[in-house]
């Protein structure tokens, strides 16, 4: 395929102009179909001032999209939405889907945390979960990737390869996650108000954020047993941005070093994950607008414990740059075309 027809449903939300911003820079990438919901029929430049520049078809709602003429699809819809237009898609095309709706692969989970059953439950089945420096194997060969929450991305790319080599006690993780305010998305709420969230940030959801399942079913896999992480997220006043600074305690003769040397081993050739040397923790500023994961690690001062920091830009590796990251690897293109933009500093 010498270019690929791209369709984004939910081009009008924060994940979709960000999908734009970033393949108006993929050199096989043509975008054939935006969709939105309420603003549908005006123009993408109209929505998104920013991008008007660019040569794109107008909004449209998703069952006036041709999918004969499309060969890929990002899905940036809410979820809870996702899981039935997804099982409407013809079977020929790949999709990647930014929301929540096939990232748990139990059934009876997705149903306690969503609090309804799944609808595509056959397709919830056969989704990859694409963090994708971990799962590149099974992403190249999937029809159907689940792109990883923000939250999982920042916090799962530090752990997971701590416990698949032994370092770290899966029983003793604590994950202290601090989000943007467009992780939130778009659409009006009363708790991402001006008023709401500036001059002062705040925990949410506390033991019992969403995210916490998604990241232990990650861990456990990455651990071969059981893993329960502590995880509080907190809404500060930013933009953009996740940092993660997460605790952990070291197996027996394991030390901070051994830590970094164990994820600079695993990420060696990952250009979009970088672990810092000795001393360096990485800022949300550092990863503004590029499809990065800086990665920090500390000996703690209490003996035999380790601290994490992580850094991630929710709407690019978070989602977005990740998703093209994804789509690269299931259509075995190279892993960074169209993302190779540095940060924006500061
Ligand atoms: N924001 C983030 O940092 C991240 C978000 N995600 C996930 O990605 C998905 C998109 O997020 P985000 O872009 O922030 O969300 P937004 O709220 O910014 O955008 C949602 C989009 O979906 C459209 N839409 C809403 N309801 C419907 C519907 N019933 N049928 C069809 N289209 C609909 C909206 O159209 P309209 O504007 O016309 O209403 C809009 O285009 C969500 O599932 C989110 O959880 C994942 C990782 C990070
Ligand atoms: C700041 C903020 O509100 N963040 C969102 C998470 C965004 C995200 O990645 O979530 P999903 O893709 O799983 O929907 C939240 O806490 O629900």
């Amino acid at each position: 395929m010498s270019e690929v027809r791209v369709v984004i449903l939910g081009a009008s939300g924060y994940t979709g102009a960000e999908l734009v911003r970033l393949l108006a820079g993929h050199p096989r990438v043509r975008i054939v179909a935006l969709t939105a919901d309420r603003k549908a029929g005006q123009p993408f430049g109209a929505v998104f001032p920013h991008l008007a520049g660019l040569d794109l078809p107008d909004l449209v709602t998703v069952d006036q999209v041709d999918w004969s003429a499309a060969d890929f699809v990002f899905c940036g819809l809410p979820h809870g939405t996702t899981q039935e237009i997804i099982a409407g898609l013809p079977a020929h095309l790949k999709i990647c889907d930014l929301s929540a709706d096939f990232r748990l692969a139990d059934p009876a989970l997705y149903a306690d945390i969503y609090g309804h059953p799944h609808r595509a439950v056959d397709l919830q089945a056969e989704a990859v979960y694409g963090l994708s420096e971990l799962a590149r194997a099974a992403v190249a060969s999937a029809r159907l990737v689940a792109n990883p929450g923000c939250y999982p991305t920042a916090s799962l790319l530090p752990l997971m390869p701590l416990l698949g080599r032994g370092l770290i006690d899966p029983a003793d993780i604590t994950i202290d996650a601090k989000s943007g305010v467009t992780g939130a998305g778009r659409a009006a709420k009363e708790g991402s108000l001006h008023a709401e969230v500036s001059e002062g940030f705040h925990a949410y959801a506390i033991a019992s954020h969403r995210h916490g399942p998604e990241i232990d079913q990650l861990l456990s896999r990455a651990a071969g047993g059981v893993v329960t992480a502590g995880f509080t997220p907190h809404l500060v006043p930013m933009n953009r941005g996740i940092l993660a600074t997460t605790y952990v305690r070291l197996a027996e003769g394991v030390d901070a070093d051994g830590l970094r040397g164990a994820l600079a081993e695993t990420y060696d050739g990952s250009p979009f994950v970088r672990v810092l040397p000795p001393g360096q923790a990485p800022h949300t500023r550092h990863v503004r607008g590029a499809n990065l994961c800086l990665i920090g690690v500390f000996a703690d001062r209490r003996p035999g414990r380790a601290i994490l920091v992580s850094a991630i830009d929710n709407l690019v590796k978070g989602a977005s740059g990740q998703a093209i990251q994804n789509m690269n690897l299931m259509l075995g293109l190279p892993e960074t075309l169209g993302l190779e933009q540095p940060p924006l500093f500061p």
